[in-house]
Protein backbone atom coordinates (compact mmCIF):
# COMPACT_ATOMS: atom_id res chain seq x y z
CA UNK A 1 0.00 0.00 0.00
CA UNK A 2 1.35 3.56 -1.10
CA UNK A 3 -1.04 5.18 1.67
CA UNK A 4 -2.19 3.24 5.32
CA UNK A 5 -4.94 5.14 6.99
CA UNK A 6 -5.05 3.75 10.51
CA UNK A 7 -8.10 4.36 12.77
CA UNK A 8 -7.97 8.17 11.69
CA UNK A 9 -9.90 10.14 14.72
CA UNK A 10 -10.82 13.67 14.40
CA UNK A 11 -13.00 15.41 16.26
CA UNK A 12 -14.14 19.70 16.18
CA UNK A 13 -15.83 20.67 19.64
CA UNK A 14 -18.85 18.02 20.03
CA UNK A 15 -18.71 17.20 16.37
CA UNK A 16 -16.68 13.54 15.53
CA UNK A 17 -16.06 14.85 11.83
CA UNK A 18 -13.69 11.54 11.16
CA UNK A 19 -13.94 8.04 13.33
CA UNK A 20 -11.71 5.51 12.93
CA UNK A 21 -11.66 5.21 9.53
CA UNK A 22 -8.73 2.65 7.94
CA UNK A 23 -8.16 2.40 4.80
CA UNK A 24 -5.26 1.78 2.13
CA UNK A 25 -4.67 3.05 -1.32
CA UNK A 26 -2.88 0.62 -3.97
CA UNK A 27 0.07 2.48 -6.02
CA UNK A 28 -1.07 3.26 -9.70
CA UNK A 29 -4.95 3.37 -8.64
CA UNK A 30 -7.73 5.71 -8.09
CA UNK A 31 -9.36 5.76 -4.93
CA UNK A 32 -12.50 7.67 -4.56
CA UNK A 33 -14.04 9.27 -1.57
CA UNK A 34 -17.53 9.30 -1.33
CA UNK A 35 -20.51 9.71 0.66
CA UNK A 36 -22.87 13.03 1.82
CA UNK A 37 -22.01 16.25 2.83
CA UNK A 38 -20.44 16.49 6.11
CA UNK A 39 -19.39 12.95 5.92
CA UNK A 40 -15.77 13.83 6.81
CA UNK A 41 -13.97 13.56 3.18
CA UNK A 42 -12.34 16.92 3.40
CA UNK A 43 -11.53 16.39 6.37
CA UNK A 44 -9.40 13.02 5.42
CA UNK A 45 -7.79 14.92 2.81
CA UNK A 46 -6.93 17.63 5.70
CA UNK A 47 -5.39 14.81 8.03
CA UNK A 48 -3.27 13.54 5.00
CA UNK A 49 -1.80 16.48 3.93
CA UNK A 50 -0.88 17.52 7.61
CA UNK A 51 -3.30 20.72 7.49
CA UNK A 52 -5.27 19.37 10.57
CA UNK A 53 -3.81 16.72 13.10
CA UNK A 54 -5.64 13.53 13.99
CA UNK A 55 -6.89 13.32 17.63
CA UNK A 56 -5.75 9.38 17.57
CA UNK A 57 -4.61 7.32 14.71
CA UNK A 58 -2.01 6.71 11.94
CA UNK A 59 -1.16 7.79 8.52
CA UNK A 60 1.65 5.82 6.79
CA UNK A 61 2.85 6.78 3.29
CA UNK A 62 5.50 3.76 2.19
CA UNK A 63 4.97 2.53 5.23
CA UNK A 64 6.19 5.68 7.10
CA UNK A 65 4.80 7.41 9.50
CA UNK A 66 3.56 11.25 8.37
CA UNK A 67 1.23 11.38 11.18
CA UNK A 68 1.81 15.09 12.67
CA UNK A 69 3.75 16.66 9.58
CA UNK A 70 3.01 20.22 8.82
CA UNK A 71 2.06 20.19 4.86
CA UNK A 72 4.86 21.48 3.81
CA UNK A 73 6.78 18.14 4.95
CA UNK A 74 3.98 16.14 3.82
CA UNK A 75 4.03 18.12 0.24
CA UNK A 76 7.90 17.36 0.65
CA UNK A 77 7.42 13.84 1.24
CA UNK A 78 5.13 13.30 -1.70
CA UNK A 79 1.52 13.60 -1.53
CA UNK A 80 0.07 17.18 -3.06
CA UNK A 81 -3.60 18.35 -3.67
CA UNK A 82 -5.97 20.03 -5.94
CA UNK A 83 -8.60 22.37 -4.38
CA UNK A 84 -12.40 22.43 -4.82
CA UNK A 85 -12.32 26.05 -5.72
CA UNK A 86 -9.54 26.63 -8.00
CA UNK A 87 -6.21 27.85 -6.68
CA UNK A 88 -4.88 29.20 -9.73
CA UNK A 89 -2.53 32.51 -9.87
CA UNK A 90 -4.65 34.30 -12.01
CA UNK A 91 -2.87 36.95 -13.90
CA UNK A 92 0.60 34.51 -13.85
CA UNK A 93 0.97 32.42 -17.04
CA UNK A 94 -0.56 28.27 -17.80
CA UNK A 95 3.38 27.92 -17.76
CA UNK A 96 4.23 30.11 -14.30
CA UNK A 97 1.25 28.21 -12.93
CA UNK A 98 2.96 24.85 -13.22
CA UNK A 99 6.27 25.93 -12.94
CA UNK A 100 5.53 27.20 -9.43
CA UNK A 101 4.53 23.43 -8.34
CA UNK A 102 7.60 22.39 -9.55
CA UNK A 103 9.69 24.26 -7.28
CA UNK A 104 7.83 23.04 -3.99
CA UNK A 105 10.14 20.03 -5.15
CA UNK A 106 13.22 22.67 -6.12
CA UNK A 107 16.21 23.83 -4.03
CA UNK A 108 16.15 26.90 -4.54
CA UNK A 109 13.41 29.53 -4.19
CA UNK A 110 10.55 30.70 -6.27
CA UNK A 111 10.64 34.49 -5.66
CA UNK A 112 14.43 34.07 -5.51
CA UNK A 113 14.70 32.27 -8.69
CA UNK A 114 12.75 34.91 -10.52
CA UNK A 115 14.81 37.45 -9.19
CA UNK A 116 17.70 35.95 -10.48
CA UNK A 117 16.89 37.34 -14.21
CA UNK A 118 17.57 37.25 -16.48
CA UNK A 119 20.55 34.44 -15.90
CA UNK A 120 18.11 31.90 -15.01
CA UNK A 121 19.34 28.93 -13.62
CA UNK A 122 20.32 25.66 -15.05
CA UNK A 123 17.41 24.49 -12.87
CA UNK A 124 14.91 26.86 -13.80
CA UNK A 125 15.57 25.55 -17.33
CA UNK A 126 15.20 22.38 -16.63
CA UNK A 127 11.63 23.09 -14.69
CA UNK A 128 10.44 24.92 -17.51
CA UNK A 129 10.94 22.42 -19.84
CA UNK A 130 9.02 19.95 -17.61
CA UNK A 131 6.44 22.20 -17.31
CA UNK A 132 5.71 22.06 -20.85
CA UNK A 133 5.99 18.80 -21.12
CA UNK A 134 2.98 18.33 -18.58
CA UNK A 135 1.17 21.29 -20.56
CA UNK A 136 1.52 18.96 -23.88
CA UNK A 137 0.48 15.69 -21.76
CA UNK A 138 -2.77 17.65 -20.47
CA UNK A 139 -3.44 19.41 -23.99
CA UNK A 140 -2.47 22.94 -22.79
CA UNK A 141 1.13 23.58 -24.59
CA UNK A 142 -0.20 25.94 -26.84
CA UNK A 143 -2.05 28.71 -23.97
CA UNK A 144 1.25 28.14 -22.37
CA UNK A 145 1.65 31.78 -22.57
CA UNK A 146 -1.75 33.59 -21.13
CA UNK A 147 -2.88 34.34 -18.44
CA UNK A 148 -4.27 31.31 -16.43
CA UNK A 149 -7.35 33.67 -16.09
CA UNK A 150 -8.23 33.46 -19.29
CA UNK A 151 -8.52 29.50 -19.54
CA UNK A 152 -12.08 28.15 -19.62
CA UNK A 153 -12.84 26.43 -16.60
CA UNK A 154 -12.45 22.79 -17.53
CA UNK A 155 -8.81 23.97 -18.92
CA UNK A 156 -8.01 25.77 -15.51
CA UNK A 157 -8.80 22.15 -13.69
CA UNK A 158 -6.43 20.35 -15.71
CA UNK A 159 -3.78 23.31 -15.19
CA UNK A 160 -4.00 22.57 -11.48
CA UNK A 161 -3.37 19.02 -11.42
CA UNK A 162 -0.23 19.60 -13.84
CA UNK A 163 0.74 21.73 -11.61
CA UNK A 164 0.23 19.17 -8.63
CA UNK A 165 2.42 16.97 -10.93
CA UNK A 166 5.23 19.61 -11.70
CA UNK A 167 6.40 18.82 -7.75
CA UNK A 168 6.62 14.96 -8.88
CA UNK A 169 4.36 13.54 -6.26
CA UNK A 170 4.05 10.16 -4.99
CA UNK A 171 0.12 10.80 -4.16
CA UNK A 172 -1.87 13.39 -5.17
CA UNK A 173 -5.33 14.46 -3.40
CA UNK A 174 -8.29 15.74 -6.07
CA UNK A 175 -11.03 17.32 -4.25
CA UNK A 176 -13.87 17.23 -6.60
CA UNK A 177 -12.11 17.32 -9.69
CA UNK A 178 -15.75 17.17 -11.93
CA UNK A 179 -17.12 20.04 -10.19
CA UNK A 180 -18.75 22.55 -12.08
CA UNK A 181 -17.20 20.42 -15.81
CA UNK A 182 -19.96 19.83 -18.25
CA UNK A 183 -20.09 16.17 -19.43
CA UNK A 184 -17.60 16.59 -22.22
CA UNK A 185 -14.88 18.42 -19.79
CA UNK A 186 -15.81 15.75 -17.36
CA UNK A 187 -15.01 13.15 -20.22
CA UNK A 188 -11.82 15.03 -20.52
CA UNK A 189 -10.91 15.05 -17.04
CA UNK A 190 -11.66 11.25 -16.57
CA UNK A 191 -9.53 10.31 -19.57
CA UNK A 192 -6.62 12.29 -18.14
CA UNK A 193 -7.00 10.32 -15.06
CA UNK A 194 -6.64 7.32 -16.76
CA UNK A 195 -3.67 8.33 -18.18
CA UNK A 196 -2.24 9.26 -15.03
CA UNK A 197 -2.34 6.17 -13.67
CA UNK A 198 -1.46 4.00 -16.03
CA UNK A 199 1.85 6.13 -16.06
CA UNK A 200 1.77 4.74 -12.32
CA UNK A 201 0.13 8.27 -10.81
CA UNK A 202 -1.74 7.31 -7.33
CA UNK A 203 -4.58 9.22 -7.07
CA UNK A 204 -7.32 10.03 -3.97
CA UNK A 205 -10.56 11.81 -5.14
CA UNK A 206 -13.42 13.31 -3.55
CA UNK A 207 -16.39 13.24 -5.92
CA UNK A 208 -20.19 13.45 -6.02
CA UNK A 209 -20.49 13.26 -9.89
CA UNK A 210 -20.83 9.24 -9.77
CA UNK A 211 -20.90 9.08 -13.34
CA UNK A 212 -16.68 10.08 -13.08
CA UNK A 213 -16.48 8.08 -9.56
CA UNK A 214 -17.47 4.97 -11.48
CA UNK A 215 -15.70 5.39 -14.56
CA UNK A 216 -12.27 6.08 -13.07
CA UNK A 217 -12.05 4.89 -9.66
CA UNK A 218 -10.73 1.27 -8.86
CA UNK A 219 -11.72 1.47 -5.39
CA UNK A 220 -14.30 3.63 -3.59
CA UNK A 221 -14.51 4.04 0.20
CA UNK A 222 -18.13 5.15 1.09
CA UNK A 223 -18.14 7.30 4.30
CA UNK A 224 -21.11 8.50 6.38
CA UNK A 225 -21.40 10.57 9.36
CA UNK A 226 -17.40 10.59 9.84
CA UNK A 227 -17.39 6.33 9.54
CA UNK A 228 -16.37 4.04 6.87
CA UNK A 229 -19.41 2.22 5.62
CA UNK A 230 -17.76 0.36 2.98
CA UNK A 231 -14.98 -0.10 0.67
CA UNK A 232 -14.81 -2.27 -3.10
CA UNK A 233 -14.83 -2.02 -6.68
CA UNK A 234 -17.83 0.16 -8.12
CA UNK A 235 -19.28 -2.82 -9.12
CA UNK A 236 -19.74 -3.77 -5.51
CA UNK A 237 -20.78 -0.30 -3.95
CA UNK A 238 -23.21 -0.22 -7.06
CA UNK A 239 -25.13 -3.23 -5.64
CA UNK A 240 -24.63 -2.46 -1.70
CA UNK A 241 -28.15 -1.79 -0.35
CA UNK A 242 -26.40 0.21 2.90
CA UNK A 243 -24.64 2.69 0.29
CA UNK A 244 -27.90 3.49 -2.04
CA UNK A 245 -29.99 3.81 1.16
CA UNK A 246 -27.10 6.36 3.10
CA UNK A 247 -25.73 7.84 0.20
CA UNK A 248 -28.75 8.17 -2.29
CA UNK A 249 -31.98 7.44 -0.47
CA UNK A 250 -33.86 3.85 -0.64
CA UNK A 251 -35.55 4.10 -4.25
CA UNK A 252 -32.82 6.30 -6.21
CA UNK A 253 -29.96 3.90 -7.85
CA UNK A 254 -25.78 4.54 -7.97
CA UNK A 255 -25.46 5.96 -12.01
N1 LIG B 1 -12.60 23.37 10.78
C1 LIG B 1 -13.75 22.84 11.22
N2 LIG B 1 -14.34 23.30 12.34
C2 LIG B 1 -15.50 22.79 12.80
N3 LIG B 1 -16.15 21.79 12.20
C3 LIG B 1 -15.63 21.30 11.05
C4 LIG B 1 -14.42 21.80 10.50
N4 LIG B 1 -14.14 21.10 9.37
C5 LIG B 1 -15.16 20.23 9.23
N5 LIG B 1 -16.04 20.33 10.23
C6 LIG B 1 -17.25 19.51 10.42
O1 LIG B 1 -16.86 18.16 10.29
C7 LIG B 1 -17.84 17.41 9.59
C8 LIG B 1 -17.20 16.80 8.36
O2 LIG B 1 -16.94 17.83 7.41
P1 LIG B 1 -16.20 17.63 6.03
O3 LIG B 1 -16.02 18.96 5.41
O4 LIG B 1 -14.98 16.80 6.24
O5 LIG B 1 -17.26 16.79 5.20
P2 LIG B 1 -17.29 16.47 3.64
O6 LIG B 1 -17.63 15.04 3.52
O7 LIG B 1 -16.03 16.92 3.02
O8 LIG B 1 -18.50 17.35 3.14
P3 LIG B 1 -18.71 18.12 1.72
O9 LIG B 1 -19.06 17.05 0.73
O10 LIG B 1 -19.88 19.02 2.01
O11 LIG B 1 -17.46 18.86 1.41
C9 LIG B 1 -18.97 18.38 9.28
O12 LIG B 1 -19.95 18.24 10.29
C10 LIG B 1 -18.30 19.73 9.33
O13 LIG B 1 -19.23 20.72 9.70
Amino acid sequence: MLLELHRITKHFGGIMAVKHVCFGVEEAKITALIGPNGAGKTTIFNLITGTYQPDEGEVLLEGKTITGMKPYKTAQAGVTRTFQNLQLFGSMTVLENVMTGAYLQGKKGFVKSFLSSPERSTEEKKIRAESLKLLEEVGLAESAGLPAAVLPFGQQRLLEIARALASQPKLILLDEPAAGLNAAESEILTEYLKKLRSQGMTMIMIEHDMETVMEAADEIVVLNFGEVITQGTPAEIQAHPEVIKAYLGEDEQIA
